[in-house]
């Protein structure tokens, strides 16, 4: 098995990956095991429903996994978080998990360019109830968080932030999401680990969209580990998320 999974590594271009597998774990029966017996058991009708239409979508390699929502979802609930925002929507699958993890009266403010993938999720989120709790903002979202942060009221107001959009521009929102953020909250950065090309000798392999924001991955991660106003914790959940908590 582990001699298998080495010879395919060794053949596939870095970035090459199938839904059924999109993991950094090497082993495609771990992975199926922990989503079999841990994820898919729990995963409320309506994320189920979310991701089963999204699976058919042409972009959806661009979807959060099963068990990346369930670890969002968990983060939420151990934080208490009520006001949080999400930097990359498409279908809405790390969106549902966090409207569906939050409080009654909890909010989510929900940032893409591009609304008509929102709205073909959105549907299966107004039948989970929890739309009411969802802000969605139409636009760049750079321009978007520069908005907010002309209001001094909004500074330090998020629990949580999670960015999984633009890769070559995570830095720029690292700049701005640490002073909307509060100190104690958290922001999870989606993909710092890019299907292992971080750590990958640059000639390796690689698919084209993997190679070109690979520099933009490897900077940021470089920043977030010297930057003093956070903690972080780099997870190899789904393509790596690193956890950062403000601590002032
Ligand atoms: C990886 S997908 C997000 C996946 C999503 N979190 C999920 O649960 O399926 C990235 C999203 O970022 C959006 N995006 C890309 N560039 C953006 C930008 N500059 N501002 C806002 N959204 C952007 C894309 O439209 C796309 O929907």
């Amino acid at each position: 098995m582990a001699g298998n999974n080495e010879e395919k590594q060794q053949n596939k271009p870095i970035g090459l990956i199938d839904l059924s597998h999109k993991t950094l774990l090497q082993s495609d029966a771990l992975y199926q095991y922990i989503l079999e017996t841990s994820v898919f058991p729990r995963e409320h009708p309506c994320l189920k429903e979310l991701r089963e239409m999204t699976n058919k979508h042409p972009r959806n390699l661009m979807a959060t996994p099963a068990d990346e929502g369930q670890l969002i979802s968990m983060l939420i609930k151990l934080i208490n978080a009520k006001n949080t925002m999400e930097i990359g929507v498409y279908t809405g699958y790390s969106l549902l998990s966090t409207a569906l993890a939050l409080p009654s009266d909890g909010k989510v403010l929900a940032l893409d360019v591009n609304r008509e993938y929102y709205e073909l999720g959105l549907p299966i989120i107004e039948k989970a109830g929890v739309a009411h709790k969802i802000d969605f903002r139409e636009g760049n979202a750079l321009p978007l968080l520069d908005q907010l942060l002309q209001d001094e009221n909004n500074k330090g107001t998020f629990d949580f932030i999670f960015v999984d959009a633009d890769k070559n521009n995570y830095l720029n929102y690292h700049k701005r999401v640490i002073d909307l953020v509060k100190v104690g909250g958290l922001i999870g950065y989606d993909n710092t680990l890019w299907s292992g090309s971080v750590a990958a000798p640059p000639d390796t392999p690689m698919l084209n969209f993997v190679r070109e924001l690979r520099d933009y991955v490897i900077e940021l991660n470089k920043y977030l580990a010297q930057d003093s106003r956070i903690e972080i914790c780099q997870l190899p959940v789904g393509d790596g998320i690193t956890l950062c908590r403000r601590i002032n």
